[in-house]
């Protein structure tokens, strides 16, 4: 909530001319029982209507002045809370994109979403309903007593005794609504999740015909969602008509009392009206506090969320950028590095040097760490000792921004942009000519497919556009990575889904590319022209050596190379 206030700070204009705004509703608010008073005792029950039309006139004027402040106001409260609103879901955005994988570990995907859309929604109607009406409600509740005990302080004190009781029981809700709201974020996180799994995974889903399960899980989740909604709401709905009840019975003692009073001629009609006016704006704004604590508990539990993400711990070298920014060569060498994800040890003292220019292909069962291994190179994981050397720098010592602008990595799992062909090829180098990028579809042996189709490299992707086949993907990505002419190329497994002629005519491409090239396959025959093939196991690199080297000198590799035989006779 602290971080709130200084998110604000740069609207404080706004919430200040809000504030001074509410600040004129709270007098009229007040004035208005006292005019009304003198209307009844110095107007009506004097006969003197020129008195009755001057207050009146008072009171119109009054109550035009507050609807003025009133609509100005939300201007202002809106202003303030929009622009909250978006600096914060900028800031949780830009937070994000600084998380490595192991600040993902703490948040889903869907919970992330959920943080920047739906609860920056409740943030701004905290942030609207603060300035709007939440600071004017205690504030008329203090003046209005105030103003009670002005006018009689026996009536009066019947409200100082049952204020705090109201507040007690709204205390007691605020509590209790925080954590029931706080429960209902979370389970709208659980719905996110399970609708992205099942719109994501849908083709497996029918394909399994888990259709029936998917709907299960999605009930449970939305069930589960409903009953915390219910008891959050059924809360709130409760604390209302308790307040409401409490407010009639306030009135009843006061007219009771007053009726006395008047009968022993110690107040005046009109100060009895005015203490009842006082009394039903007080209960009135108590009402409003219920759902102000609704507002609140939402809000609250909001804000937390968000500043779990912003006060997530990121490495700081991937905030700071004042590191050397030369152009590499692309020698690759890793000296004595080891890494774990969590606890367990993934890579054990890996030691190897590649000179820039060469084409090295990984080998390993699947979890041998040879995707972890690779993403040491970008410094998208991070080691845990020993050194990682990029020509004669070691990679912490480069300008991170710099060090991934020479390296391109094609994941395992392809990701594509909905837009053109084109801007997806662009995508890995903002300023591409047409003629790199289609150099670099030609290099990934997708410029022929490109072309065949009726738009070319018009052809949107994605929702409503082409679907490209997962061989088709793979290269249109790899003409991605191509396109930045990176020092480094990654290729994780990216070659799975071609046919071992267009895998071959690929490999030829990249030599003219003049870049270090990692390469993991799982056959041995797309790896056997590598210039050297590393093999992992169980994190650890047991054999390194050209494809020849391997088979005399691995029996690992050569039961590896044996086994993949025998598959293709
Ligand atoms: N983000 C992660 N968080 C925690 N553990 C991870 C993470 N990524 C991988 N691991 C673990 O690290 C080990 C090595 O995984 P890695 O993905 O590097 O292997 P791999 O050889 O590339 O496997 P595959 O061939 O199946 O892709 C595995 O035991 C895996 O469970």
């Amino acid at each position: 909530m602290r971080k709130l206030f200084t998110y604000s700070l740069p609207y404080k204009w706004s919430a200040i001319v809000a504030l001074s705004l509410m600040g004129i509703e709270l007098v009229v608010e007040l004035v208005q029982p006292l005019l009304m008073a003198k209307i009844i005792d110095e107007g009506i029950l004097n006969e003197d209507y020129r008195l009755v039309s001057v207050y009146g006139a008072g009171l119109l004027g009054l109550s035009l002045l507050a609807f003025a402040a009133g609509v100005t106001n939300s201007f202002f409260a809106a202003r303030l809370s929009q622009g909250v609103g978006y600096d914060l879901r900028k800031d949780v955005f830009e937070k994000v994109q600084s998380f490595t994988s192991k600040n993902f570990q703490s948040f889903s995907t869907p919970g992330l979403i959920t943080r920047i859309t739906n609860d920056v929604v409740q943030v701004q109607n905290l942030l609207f309903m603060l300035v709007r009406i939440a600071l004017r409600a205690p504030l008329f509740i203090i003046f209005a007593l105030i103003m009670a005990f002005t006018i009689d302080v026996q009536l009066a004190t019947i409200l100082v005794v049952a204020v705090p009781v109201f507040l007690l029981f709204l205390f007691f809700i605020l509590t209790k609504g925080v954590r029931l709201f706080n429960a209902v974020q979370t389970r709208i996180d659980r719905v996110n999740t399970v609708i992205r799994e099942n719109l994501t995974g849908i083709r497996l889903i029918k394909g399994f015909n888990r259709g029936a399960h998917e709907e299960r899980r999605f009930y449970d989740v939305n069930d589960s969602l409903m009953e915390k909604n219910k008891r959050a709401l059924w809360l709130m709905e409760v604390a209302m008509p308790v307040v409401m009840l409490g407010v009639n019975i306030i009135i009843l003692v006061i007219l009771w009392l007053g009726a006395s009073r008047l009968q022993e001629q110690s107040i005046q009609p009109g100060e009895v009206v005015a203490i009842i006016n006082y009394a039903t704006r007080i209960m009135f704004t108590f009402s409003i506090f219920t759902f102000l604590i609704m507002v609140f508990s939402r809000g609250h539990a909001s804000a937390t969320r968000i500043g779990e993400v912003l006060d997530e711990e990121t490495p700081t070298f991937l905030q700071v950028s004042d590191g050397k920014t030369p152009v590499l060569k692309g020698d690759v060498t890793f000296q004595d590095v080891s890494f774990s994800h969590e606890r367990e040890p993934t890579l054990h003292s890996i030691s190897f040097q590649v000179k820039a220019g060469q084409t090295v292909g990984i080998l390993g069962e699947t979890g041998s760490g040879k995707t972890s291994m690779l993403h040491l190179i970008p410094r998208l994981f991070e080691k845990d000792s020993g050194s990682i050397y990029l020509d004669d720098y070691k990679i912490e010592e480069l300008d991170v921004k710099e060090l991934r602008k020479q390296i391109s990595l094609v994941p395992q799992e392809i990701h594509l942009f909905s837009g053109t062909v084109k801007e997806n090829i662009a995508w890995g180098k903002e300023q591409a000519t047409d003629e790199e990028i289609i150099t670099a579809a030609k290099q990934a042996q997708i410029h022929a497919f490109i072309t065949s189709l009726p738009d070319g490299y018009a052809t949107q992707l994605g929702q409503k556009g082409v679907t490209f086949s997962g061989g088709q993907k793979q290269r249109l990505s790899i003409a991605r990575a191509l396109v930045r002419k990176p020092k480094v190329l990654i290729l994780d497994d990216s070659t799975s889904a071609l046919d071992a002629h267009t895998e071959y005519r690929l490999m030829e491409a990249l030599k003219d590319q003049s870049c270090t090239v990692f390469m993991v396959a799982q056959k041995i025959s797309s790896l056997k022209a590598s210039h050297t093939i590393m093999l992992l196991h169980k994190g650890e690199l047991i054999a390194e050596g050209t494809h020849e080297q391997l088979l005399r000198e691995s029996r690992y590799y050569l039961d590896v190379y044996q086994s993949q035989l025998e598959e293709v006779q």
